[in-house]
């Protein structure tokens, strides 16, 4: 049974909250470029607050070597303005420094431990056993009193914030986490009929969310669209030109070879696009299919296609949808992902995944039609297809 923030006695314990606060960083400051998923764990964080925990909040921020790997002091600060109560920065994330820290915490506030992954282990895939002796676990859990995972986003990951501390501590979901189980975790329970719509760039992830829903008979229709659109045309035979096929191709060489296999065994409930959106110079033009090949890359998906989704769409019990329809960043293509989504919100209930996604909905301000965005992508992905996370599994003590 997995215990919720209901269950837990939180007045004076020190408390380890994992959050994903996992965000876009603006190149030259190392400042916060969207903070949408620290306003996610408002709630969390403010509850237990009012409830005079000492909250020591866990955090990673992009991965070693890429650009986004920074520490957590602009997201401290964007918390502490977020919050009534105060969120402190703390520049270490176990040192005895940081253990004293989480000791001196007055009730009803929190500090912000440095990023997890500055430490070597917490980049790495361990068993919970294993997860649970890291030093990272080890040395924190004598400072703490229970665990909280709100990390819905980075929960398919088995890291040792995510999966080491429920083995030491009595451990709880927070209010991210118990709402995206709730919703994502009971999706066969959802209305029906149950489509998806899979577009994006995330191609072998998305074909393999695909089979996953339609041998499950989760799914009763797979919309697809984005670079996913664009494979399902080429393993249906559609000539859309070399450009967009070396697209696909550098995404996944294996895409078009499965696309046709599940076509082969789901033809009658994979749809795929009717018509595509090229640019030339500053247009958008939209070529049906029998006008293709075309020299230029297919950006879009065209409005002929959104209609026939549309019909579909509006007359879901529920619409799953992740990927964008099209390259979105530029005004010219960002019509097939506003109109598409746009006709999911008439779903019965619609459900969002997809860190891009998101980001796309927000820039086209659709986001607040949707009845459940969800904070993960790669985590939200899993879910959909039925599996849990080993995050959740760990939660269940
Ligand atoms: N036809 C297309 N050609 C090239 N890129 C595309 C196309 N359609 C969508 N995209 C790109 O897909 C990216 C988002 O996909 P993805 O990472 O799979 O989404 P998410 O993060 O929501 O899971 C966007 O940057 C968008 O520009
Ligand atoms: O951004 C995240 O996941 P997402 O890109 O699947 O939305 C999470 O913070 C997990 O990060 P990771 O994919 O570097 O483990």
């Amino acid at each position: 049974m997995i215990r919720m923030l209901d269950d837990l006695d939180a007045e004076g314990a020190a408390i380890g909250v994992r959050v994903d606060i996992n965000s876009p960083v603006d190149g030259d400051g190392g400042g916060l470029a969207d903070d949408a998923r620290l306003r996610a764990h408002v709630d969390t964080i403010s509850e237990l607050c009012e409830r005079d925990a000492r909250v020591a909040l866990l955090a990673h921020q992009g991965r070693p070597g890429d650009e986004d790997f920074t520490d957590l002091e602009a997201h401290a600060h964007r918390l502490d303005t977020l919050l009534s109560a105060s969120v402190k920065y703390c520049d270490s994330t176990f040192s005895a420094d940081a253990r004293d820290r989480i000791d001196s915490l007055e009730p009803g506030t929190a500090m912000l431990l440095e990023n997890t992954r500055f430490y070597s282990e917490e980049y790495m895939s361990f068993d919970p056993e294993r997860a649970a002796e890291t030093y990272l676990v080890e040395r924190l859990v004598p400072a703490l009193d229970a665990y909280v995972n709100d990390a819905f986003a980075t929960s398919h990951r088995r890291q040792p914030s995510i999966i080491g501390f429920p083995q030491r501590l009595p451990a709880y979901a927070g209010r991210v986490m118990e709402r995206e189980i709730d919703v994502l975790g009971n999706i066969s329970e959802s209305p029906e009929p149950r489509v998806y719509v899979l577009g994006g760039a995330k191609v072998d992830d998305s074909i393999e969310v695909a089979r996953s829903v339609l041998e499950r008979g989760l799914a009763d229709a797979v919309l697809t669209a984005g670079i996913v659109g664009n494979a399902f045309l080429l393993a249906d035979g559609v000539s859309l030109g070399a450009a967009s096929a070396a697209v696909v191709n550098e995404r996944s060489h294996e895409a078009v070879k499965e696309a046709g296999e599940l076509l082969d065994a789901f033809s009658h409930r994979i749809y795929l696009p009717r018509d595509v959106a090229i640019g030339r110079g500053e247009e958008r033009i939209e070529l049906d299919l029998d006008e293709l090949p075309t020299d230029q890359p297919a950006m879009d998906i065209g409005a002929r296609t959104v209609a026939a989704y549309a019909e579909i769409l509006e007359d879901a019990g529920t619409a799953i949808l992740n990927g964008p329809a099209g390259v979105f960043e530029d005004d010219r293509f960002e019509t097939g992902t506003f109109e598409l989504y746009g006709s999911a919100t008439r779903a019965e209930t619609s459900i969002v995944g997809g860190g891009d996604t998101a980001s796309a909905l927000r820039k086209l301000g659709i986001l607040d039609g949707f009845d459940h965005v969800s904070t993960g992508g790669g985590a939200a992905l899993r879910m959909l297809t039925g599996h849990t996370l080993v995050g959740i599994e760990a939660l269940d003590q």
